[in-house]
Order: C-alpha cells, then structure tokens, then sequence
C-alpha cells in the first residue's frame, strides 16, 4: 500500500485535506519523558546504531563519502549533490544542536557507515504560534540497501530522539509527495555558465540560439551596482538579526531567529555560506540583506567536467534597495566567485524576481513538511519564509 509508513504517523493525512473541522497546531499532545521509548529502535540484526561525532574529522569524512556517492540524484542521475565536509560541520552545529540526533547506522562486522540522518533544533514560528522544532535533514541510505525498509526505522529513530529532548514538532522537504505537503515549490535555476551548464547537460542550447548568443544572453556586469554592498560582519549581527525578523514575521511559516542563530546561520563561512548587506552611506543603517550557501553537485558520468558548483538562495530582504537589483548583484558576486548556476525556489518573494533575472524553471518541485503539526489549508509559496539546506 501506498505511504504504509507516513499513513501510521501524526502527520496531516491526504484524506484531511478538505476537513476545515480539523484544528490547526499539533496533532498528538507531548507524551510525559518517562513514557518516551528508552531504547532505540530495532535495526536488522547485522546493522547497529552510531552516533556520529561530527567534530571529528574522520567521522565526518565517513559522512562525507556516504552523501558524497548515495545522496539526492536530480531525476535524470546526471547530479548528485555533493555536501562538503565544512557545510556539513556548519549545517549539524547551530547553537544547542545535540550530538544525538547525527544519527549513524554502521555494519556490525564491517563498521561500514551505510545509512545517516540527522536533527538540529529551530525554533519555527507558525502564524502566531514559535514552535521548539527539529529540522530533520540528510536522510540517506546506501545505494546497495534500498527496500529494506531502513528510512522508516530511521526517521522513527530519530524521532525518539527529538522526543526525548521535549521536542515534539519537526520540519523537513523532501523531493517527492508523501502525506502532507504545507507547500510544494518549484525550483529556478539561473545560469551564470552557460556554456559548462550545456556542456554537462544541465541546460539545452536553446531553440534558433547559437553559444556565443547564450553567453551572452547571460552575461553580468563585472562589478555589483548597489552602493553601499558589502559583505557582512560580526558588527552587523544585531542590525540583520532585527531586519530579518522584521521581514520573516509576514509569512505563515518562518525560523524565528536569535541573534546568536543569526550569528550561526548568516555570517559568512568560506565555501558555504556567503552573505551581503546593504548599508546606507549617510545614515549607516542597514537597509537590505541578500545571501546564499554553497552546495556543489557531482557530475554523474562527464568527462570533462566532475562538479558542477552551485549557489542556492537563502535569505533576502530589501527594504530600500529593490529585490530586482538586490539579487541582481547576488548574481553578480556569485558569478565573480566562480559559481556555475545560482538556484532558488519559489519561496518568499523569489518569484517578483525570477523571470527578470533570467531564471528558468526546474524539472522538479521540492515539498516542504512539518511533522505533528496540522496546517489548516495548503500554503501558497510565497507564505514560506523558511529554507532548509
Ligand atoms: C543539480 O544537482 C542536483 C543534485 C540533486 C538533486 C537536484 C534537484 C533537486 N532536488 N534540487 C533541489 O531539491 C533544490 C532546488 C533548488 C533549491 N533547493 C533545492 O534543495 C535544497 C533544499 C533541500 N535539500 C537539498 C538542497 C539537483
């Protein structure tokens, strides 16, 4: 039977999609701590549970392969995403992450690590309601293990885990539809290398269009336009923490960002996130904010080329700079650091900007969903103001 696994979990059902009836908020109250599973789950009998310390460099290097050769793949397999070590160390430790919930699954015999998934807490506000989350990522099973019913025990796992830190919400995405999606977001893409995108069969030369025509279709200015665009500081911490929880209160579903999670999230970390403001010359206010993080993807089967670098959107405010031109120069400093392809989704106020600059739609969608938490009606994109990695 179709999501045997989603249909016995207290997420939004398909058939509760018309019922109004139904409360929005949690779906089953917190169980008392005493009450939560001490043990783990049951893994099949040659497989046991590891706790990946990801601190430690070997341990995150066996992570690394792990995603590196049995991660996401675009539904062609032509890519698979190719996390590095620095990111993952940046996405698995935001302020009070627990080591428990990096969860591993090794071969007994082997200790070959063949499964991983993992939590980090976020505080998500939902309308009126902030919410204590995990944000549950980087589920992945061996290539050679699929079918044997691993994911469900995983995420059961890991479940347990968040439960047993008070913890009864999580939100996550997934490339395909299982009971709920809140919202489902196209994905853009906008070339900054045309010619390398064609060449590895990212993009198609397009109709009546030669390549010297494409590049320079997609050509950028050298420089950024805006005065006042610089990269962020330390100093500016508290100034972008108040303009992005000023900007994110208007979407139904938003991170609730501390000054310290700021910090984390939002300053820029060498080859993983990069983030920009804007500061008034005569007033130095801080105006506008644009960033975005850095996930390359394997090329599955080139010769000539085996990474495909990409920028992903993250978060953007502007609030005296025009949205057109704020990502107009994100595009400009992605170009600048050598970035193939700058990638968004549809989310927030992405779409005002998209066709303008060029951006041409996805062959997917990516689902956002929240666990244990009932949304009243599907989300509109542009309601989202959250963005996972
Ligand atoms: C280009 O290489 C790829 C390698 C693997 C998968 C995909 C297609 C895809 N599934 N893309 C996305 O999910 C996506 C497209 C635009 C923006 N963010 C995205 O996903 C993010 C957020 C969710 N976790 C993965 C990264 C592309």
């Amino acid at each position: 039977r179709r999501h045997k696994f989603w249909e016995s979990q207290p997420v939004g059902q398909f058939k509760d999609l018309g019922d109004s009836s139904l409360p929005e908020g949690p779906i089953e109250a917190p169980t008392p701590l005493s009450e939560v599973r001490q043990e783990p789950y049951n893994l099949p009998s040659m497989y046991e549970w590891v706790t990946c310390d990801i601190d430690s460099d070997e341990m995150c290097t066996e992570v690394y392969k792990l995603l590196a050769n049995n991660y996401v793949e675009d539904d062609e397999n032509m890519f698979r995403f190719n996390y590095s070590k620095e990111f993952l160390h940046w996405a698995l430790r935001p302020p009070g992450y627990f080591k428990s919930w990096h969860i591993g699954v090794r071969v007994k015999n082997s200790k070959k690590l063949v499964a991983f998934i993992t939590g980090v807490p976020a505080r998500i506000r939902v309308r009126d309601d902030v919410v204590n989350m995990a944000e549950v990522n980087f589920l992945c099973v061996h290539k050679k293990l699929r079918s044997k019913r691993l994911a469900p025990v995983m995420i059961k796992e890991v479940t347990r885990r968040v439960h047993l830190e008070n913890i009864w919400q999580a939100a996550y995405t997934a490339g395909i539809v299982i009971p709920t999606p809140i919202t489902s977001c196209q994905y853009w893409h906008r070339s900054l290398n045309p010619k390398k995108l064609i060449e590895v069969g990212f993009s198609r030369l397009g109709a009546r269009m030669t390549m010297s025509r494409t590049i320079k279709l997609y050509k950028l200015p050298e420089s950024t336009v805006t005065p006042g665009f610089r990269k962020m500081e330390l100093r500016d911490v508290p100034a972008v923490t108040r303009l992005l929880r000023n900007y994110l209160s208007q979407f139904v579903v938003a991170p609730d960002f501390s000054e310290h999670d700021a910090e984390h999230w939002l300053l820029p970390t060498e080859g993983v996130v990069d983030s920009y403001i804007v500061e008034s010359s005569e007033t130095h206010e801080i105006t506008d904010f644009c960033s975005f993080y850095t996930l390359p993807s394997s090329i599955l089967g080139n010769q000539n080329h085996s990474t495909l670098k990409a920028a992903y959107s993250y978060y953007n405010i502007s609030t005296k700079t025009s949205l057109l031109q704020l990502m107009n120069d994100a595009l400009i400093v992605a170009k600048q650091k050598d970035f193939d392809v700058f990638n968004a989704l549809e989310v927030m106020h992405n779409e005002s900007f998209l066709k303008e600059l060029k951006f041409g739609p996805g062959d997917g969608s990516l689902h956002y969903y929240l666990y244990n938490y009932r949304i009243r009606k599907t989300l509109n994109p542009s309601e989202l103001g959250l963005v996972l990695l």
